[in-house]
């Protein structure tokens, strides 16, 4: 499988950028060899979310079982180079907060509790690290401050930010203007517009020496807490210090209304859905089939496998979806020791495992009650496997000896192939489809 780099483009390219956590050969080593001095994170976490409209704040909406702010930490925790991750969240939600952490085991987590406005959070997350009695927050050099509704920033900006903070004591993100800026009289009418060529939206993750950034707070004024909306001035007003700007990728927008949920699941969904890993059974037709279902996939890369070589957990670290080939009448236990592998391995944790479970019809002997029997089983392992994160999806193929419908239906096998690896939709789960 052609391996490409995590780069800083519209979207995470690499699947493993978002799936592993510690990439062995990845940028990661590059990371903990360019970093060596202690960096951490302040996640602020304790705003409402009015904006989004629901009665969750945004941070602990679910995208694909798993709360948006789960995202944002593995982005950090996933990195070696970073320790600690100051989380800051309401008081009314520090137990969910909690639960979160020991659900989706993240292990770098400390909470602490927010204020009234984002400033006040951020210096709440900030003087986490000022106790000296608490061993799991010593003082770091560099701190990175990121918006846990953010949940797409990759480790190539983060070390970018990181020296460039070391080096000039602050640094931010930026992004070219969508629109302009104007300034509206108090009637509403024009009173000028800024020419958009010279201005840029400032972005997160913003990253500053730990000591500038603290002193920064301690000085700032109460209209600086209530109203301010930029730690880069901060920084700028109270200690002199003028921050590098590096420019990041479109996707660190932040998730503010209910459209934004659904483009972040969809981001993550296109990413989970970049690579299959096809395994075949050992019958000539099974093998056959891999190999067309590998070539009308062209848009997912896939392997294939065969079944003895399945054992093999390589391909596990790869890919989130797996397309399983049986002959009829085969019973599920290829697919059961599969599941069953996840769960040791924890693959399914933090992202669902698609399954799709080809069955190739040769003949058409098996009778309607074998049939029944054999749906029955099957949707019941599919609702006891969904509970572990895996969603186990059924098509069957009748195998025709006219060229022409063969390849109808290996077309059609491949299209309903790829909208349940791109959908990974729970509903569909324990369906049996006919291609
Ligand atoms: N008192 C606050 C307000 C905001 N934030 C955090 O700051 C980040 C960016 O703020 P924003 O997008 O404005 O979030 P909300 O304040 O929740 O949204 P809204 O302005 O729509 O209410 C979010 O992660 C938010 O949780 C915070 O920690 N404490
Ligand atoms: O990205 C920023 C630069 O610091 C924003 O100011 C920050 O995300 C605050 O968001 P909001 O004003 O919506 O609370």
């Amino acid at each position: 499988m052609q391996q490409e780099r995590c780069s800083s483009s519209d979207r995470p390219l690499d699947p493993r950028c978002m799936l592993t956590r510690d990439a062995e050969g990845s940028e990661d080593r590059l990371g903990r060899a360019a970093v060596d001095f202690p960096v951490a994170v302040v996640l602020p976490a304790g705003g409402s979310g009015e904006r989004m409209g629901l009665p969750t704040p945004k941070q602990f909406c679910s995208i694909l079982n798993r709360p948006l702010i789960s995202y944002t930490i593995q982005a950090f925790e996933r990195l070696s180079w970073i320790g600690t991750v100051v989380v800051v969240v309401a008081k009314e939600n520090h137990d969910l907060m909690l639960n979160i952490v020991q659900k989706c085991n993240h292990t770098k987590v400390k909470v602490v509790h927010g204020g009234t406005t984002r400033h006040r959070s951020i210096f709440n997350g900030l003087q986490a690290f000022s106790n000296t009695t608490d061993s799991l927050t010593p003082k770091p050099k560099v701190v990175i401050i990121h918006d846990a509704v953010r949940p797409f920033v990759e480790e190539d900006l983060l070390l970018k930010i990181t020296l460039a903070a070391k080096e000039q004591g602050a640094s931010g993100t930026i992004r070219p203007l969508v629109s302009t800026v104007i300034a509206t009289t108090s009637e509403g009418y024009l009173d000028h517009s800024l020419e958009r060529a010279k201005y840029r939206a400032s972005e997160m993750p913003q990253g500053f020496l730990y000591d500038i950034i603290l002193q920064a707070y301690q000085r700032c004024s109460e209209f600086d807490f209530e109203f301010g909306t930029e730690c880069l001035h901060l920084a700028l007003q109270y200690c002199s210090t003028n921050a590098k700007l590096i420019e990041g990728p479109p996707t660190l927008w932040k998730v503010t209304y209910k459209r934004d949920l659904a483009a972040a699941e969809a981001i993550i969904k296109e990413t989970l859905s970049m690579s299959a890993c096809i395994i075949a059974g050992a019958e000539a037709e099974a093998v056959e089939l891999a190999k067309t279902l590998q070539k009308n996939l062209n848009m997912i890369e896939t392997d294939v496998i065969s079944c003895a070589k399945e054992s093999n957990t390589e391909y596990l670290s790869k890919t989130q979806n797996f397309i399983y080939i049986s002959m009829s009448g085969s019973n599920f236990s290829g697919v059961l020791e599969m599941v069953k592998r996840f769960e040791d391995l924890g693959h399914a944790r933090l992202y669902p495992v698609v399954i799709v479970w080809v069955q190739l019809n040769i003949t058409k002997q098996s009778v309607n009650s074998q049939k029944t029997e054999e749906l029955t089983a099957f949707m019941r392992l599919a609702s006891e496997v969904i509970q572990g994160n895996v969603l186990l999806y059924g098509i069957e193929i009748d195998h025709s000896k006219v060229p022409e419908q063969w390849e109808r239906s290996v077309e059609r096998l491949s299209q309903i192939t790829v909208a349940l690896i791109r959908e990974r939709n729970a509903a569909l789960a324990g369906q049996l489809l006919h291609a």
